[in-house]
């Protein structure tokens, strides 16, 4: 199983760690557009295998896509990071261009990858890849839900006082600080709903650091993080790597499903193989769907901005 990651930079590197930590996969291969660093970051990947104990293959590669020829997954992670103070919304006019390109090289040498779409606004980089490749959609994974979800369970743990492996939790709808749908209704603490511990100010706190998660980190970091989202990155990976039929939220085109049309957002989906094999419907609350529809018209509105 070859993996390339497109972007060397703190998401990319952090996530071929993962991946490699986790050794699943034979070889993964880190591209960057600039000199020496892919080769860089894969070489001091490298020194850690005897440390860390696995046997997949880090290579690097400044811009030769050759390397990457076969790859059955693809992540891309190219593109800049937000500062403190802005919005993700507002890295489109530089990734947009970058994620084009990007995945026109890659199919190039590896026509049957599923690709993954990291860079931001994610949601509306998912949207361009799949009006720009002509990808069937099971093949085209936009990376948001799974970090958010991550960060919800690390928020309800926290105001619970309780460990995260107790804790259940998904977040839908758009990975940004306004339109993520954290779905409190239905956390859990061992099948018990987090209503039954948390009052409903405790429950609001925890919506809202979640939908804001990206933003308090960038705040603290000056730039945005990178191991949580190359530990989601790398779930997904393995769950297409081993065709594991997990279910994460992952931005999917939709076409009809949650009564959202000719977009890419968020939703519950069924990882393996193929990459997105089912996408799940599940029961929203009349509050849930608004919030849904709300953060869809969001997605929307950035999507306008592409030159298509
Ligand atoms: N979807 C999500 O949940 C998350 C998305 N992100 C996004 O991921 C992206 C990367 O973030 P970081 O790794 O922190 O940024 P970074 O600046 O550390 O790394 C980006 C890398 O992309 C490379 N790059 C730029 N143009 C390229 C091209 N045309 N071809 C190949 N490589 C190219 C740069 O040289 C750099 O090394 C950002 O857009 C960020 O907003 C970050 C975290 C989570
Ligand atoms: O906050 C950002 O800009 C990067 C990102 O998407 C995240 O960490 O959720």
């Amino acid at each position: 199983m070859k993996v390339t990651v497109v972007g060397a930079g703190a998401v990319g590197a952090s996530c071929a760690e993962y991946i490699a930590i986790k050794d699943f996969a034979s070889e993964v291969v880190l591209l960057d557009i600039k000199e020496g660093y892919a080769e860089g970051k894969a070489m001091d990947l490298m020194q850690t295998a005897s440390l860390n104990g696995f046997d997949t293959k880090i290579t690097g590669s400044t811009n030769d896509y050759s390397k990457t020829a076969g790859s059955h997954i693809a992540v891309i992670t190219s593109g800049i990071p937000r500062k403190p103070g802005m919005t993700r919304e507002e890295l489109i006019g530089i990734n947009a261009g970058i994620v084009k390109t990007v995945s026109q090289n890659l199919l190039e040498h590896s026509p049957e990858a599923i690709i993954i779409v990291v860079s931001n606004p994610m949601d509306t980089m998912t949207y361009l890849v799949h009006k720009t490749t002509g990808l069937p959609k099971n093949r085209i994974i936009g990376m948001g839900g799974a970090l958010d979800s991550a960060r919800f369970k690390y928020r309800l743990a926290e105001a619970l006082e309780a460990p995260i492996s107790d804790v259940d939790g998904m977040v839908i709808g758009g990975h940004s600080d306004k339109g993520m749908v954290p779905l409190i209704g239905h956390a859990t603490r061992n099948s018990v709903k987090v209503s039954e511990f948390l009052n409903q100010d405790q429950m609001d706190y925890v919506v809202q650091e979640t939908k804001v998660g990206g933003a308090t980190l960038t705040g603290l970091l000056g730039t945005s993080a990178w191991y949580a989202p190359g530990a989601a990155v790398s779930g997904l990976v393995q769950a297409i790597a081993c065709d594991q039929k997990k279910m994460f939220p992952c931005s999917t085109f939709l076409e009809g499903e949650y009564g959202l049309n000719d977009i890419c957002i968020g939703v519950p989906v069924i990882l393996g193989k193929n990459g997105i094999e089912k996408v799940v419907e599940i029961e929203l609350s009349e509050a849930e769907k608004a919030k849904m529809q709300e953060s869809a018209e969001g997605v929307s509105k950035t999507n306008g901005l592409l030159e298509l």
